[in-house]
């Protein structure tokens, strides 16, 4: 019955959208001072005769700065409801670990649904607005919506608590659908094309995990607890009165985990990664959108940060071939060529990155971690890493042996081997990256068993300690070199100041005793 009499009154509707589609066409044709009344009266009758209240929620709120959360989650909502099972078209959109379809209505496809007795209609939008300029692609702009339509006497219930309801259960199903996501940013010129998204991404099906990261279990420890601390803090940042994100800045020499560690913790919080490639964002506006753009739960990776850009702002000196030319032509020709260059060149600056990291514009949404990596932690800006932006160093070194015994434990499935001992000891006296102890300790046969690998580990360590005493030598000579031909300057230049003076006061004696002579002779 209830089903029929909405039907009844969608008819209506539509009865009425169709009347005021003629009255549009022929409203030039009737009197002014009629068309006055008639546009003040329909109002009223349509109030009368439609009962019904329509919500609109819109894909991008904020001058399409922002996707809206809520649209994301109405939609996760209405692909999971019973009722969508009766829809007949479907959009097929993301696909969890290859194994579940996840489904969504399509444009202008309408579901019913039921809450507390109350009946209601959901639709899904979409209209084209295809934008003046000529170009190759041309960029219309589609804006989707979906359209709640009940009856006015369940307003209350609707906005009061079923809304509610549907975004925190579409909240729910999105957590428990997640597929984490891995985003590169576009170049900034083509946010305006065909591809107008700021960030393309793929499924992030990285299998690195806190278990298999190879490290002082007890930094490791500290990670750990310092993430869960993060991932739970949500009062506790609103009461300190801070944005609820934090930084950490990674380093030590290539091979040793920062990248690794990175997917450990995505896979760790279930938190999608937002590589930021600093050198394809144009200016510090645009850096600014990309950061609007990321989601909550997410980690923004900034990696190698130290070559990532020229961060002092200093401009690029001239090059001297320039100066020498005199041809005009030539001349403009090199200044056109640099502009371009120029042009093309990211123009973030250090202001703009430390902005980014912990401005305003980042207090917008929240639960986001900024990773930087470096090799080189010296040559960053203490700006920039300063606590509050960089909460949290963490120092990934070369391999202890504990960081073996997991890697052991990894790639051989071994807790102990007698083997152990000789490799802790080579392990204290040595340099290796965990990427190298990995390498060597990987089975590259079927016939390598694991004594063979971790021979090969003793013997590429103690090729390793070799080749580091060599060098040592080396350069302990290079030093004594070094000084032994300073001190033989030294000396060379005190000899010679000797010399001058010895000579100088010989030829005063000389000269004195010259006059001497000369007097006497004189
Ligand atoms: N601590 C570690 N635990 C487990 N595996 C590791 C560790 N460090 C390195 N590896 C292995 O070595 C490879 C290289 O490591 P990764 O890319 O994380 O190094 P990185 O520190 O990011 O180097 P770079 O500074 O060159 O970017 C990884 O594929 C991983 O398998
Ligand atoms: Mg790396």
């Amino acid at each position: 019955m209830v089903a029929v009499m909405g039907e009844l009154w969608s008819q209506v509707g539509s009865i009425i959208a169709s009347f005021m589609f003629v009255y549009t066409i022929f409203k030039d044709y009737i009197p002014y001072e009629l068309r006055g009344y008639l546009e003040r009266y329909s109002h009223k009758v349509v109030n009368l005769v439609y009962p019904y209240v329509q919500i609109t929620f819109h894909e991008y709120t904020g001058e399409r700065f922002k996707r809206s959360e809520v649209y994301g989650a109405i939609r996760t909502y209405l692909s999971a409801c019973p009722a969508s099972s009766r829809a007949k078209r479907l959009k097929a959109h993301d696909i969890k670990d290859n194994k579940s379809l996840i489904l969504s209505m399509d444009d202008n496809e309408e579901i019913t649904e039921e809450f507390h007795g109350a009946k209601l209609w959901w639709t899904s939008c979409k209209y084209v607005t295809k934008s003046q300029s000529f170009s190759f692609y041309p960029a219309s702009d589609e804006k989707r919506y979906y359209r709640l339509t009940f009856h006015r006497r369940y307003k209350d219930l609707i906005t009061g608590s079923y809304i509610n309801h549907v975004v925190q259960e579409g909240k729910a199903i999105a957590v428990r659908n997640r597929q984490l996501k891995l985003y590169t940013n576009n170049s900034s010129d083509d946010w305006h094309g065909y591809k107008r998204t700021k960030w393309s991404h793929v499924a992030f099906e990285h299998p690195a995990t806190f278990q298999t990261l190879a490290m002082d279990p007890k930094q490791k420890e500290e990670i750990i607890n310092d993430l869960d601390k993060f991932r739970l803090g949500k009062d506790y940042y609103s009461k300190i009165g801070k944005a609820w994100k934090r930084g950490y800045l990674l380093y030590g020499p290539p091979g040793t985990g920062k990248s690794t560690m990175i997917a450990a913790m995505a896979n760790y919080l279930e938190y999608d990664i937002y590589d930021l490639e600093l050198t394809a964002v144009k200016d510090n506006t645009d850096l600014k959108k990309l950061l609007i753009d990321t989601s909550n739960k997410s980690i923004i990776v900034i990696e190698d940060i130290d070559c990532s850009l020229d961060l002092t702002g200093q401009r690029n000196k001239k090059k001297d071939d320039e100066k020498d030319e005199d041809d005009e032509e030539k001349k403009k020709d090199a200044v056109r060529k640099r502009f371009e260059e120029d042009n093309k060149k990211s123009k973030v600056t250090l202001s703009g990155l430390l902005n980014f990291i912990d401005g305003i514009w980042s207090a917008c949404g929240g639960e986001r971690l900024i990773v930087f990596t470096t090799n080189y932690v010296d040559k960053l800006d203490p700006a920039l890493i300063r606590r509050g932006r960089m909460d949290k160093h963490i120092e990934l070194s070369y391999c202890c042996f504990e960081a073996f015994k997991v890697l052991a434990n990894n790639y051989l499935d071994i807790d102990s081997h007698h083997l152990f001992e000789k490799i802790k000891c080579l392990l204290e006296e040595t340099d290796m990256t965990p990427a190298d102890v990995a390498e060597n300790l990987m089975p590259k046969s079927v016939i390598e068993d694991v004594e063979t690998c971790l021979k090969k580990l003793i013997e590429a360590l103690e090729m390793a300690k070799e080749e580091a005493k060599k060098k040592a030598e080396e350069e302990e000579a290079k030093l004594k070199a070094e000084k032994e031909e300073k001190e033989e300057k030294k000396s060379e230049k005190s000899e010679k100041q000797d010399v001058k003076c010895n000579g100088n006061v010989s030829d005063e004696v000389k000269e004195e005793n010259g006059v001497k002579e000369n007097g006497v002779i004189t």
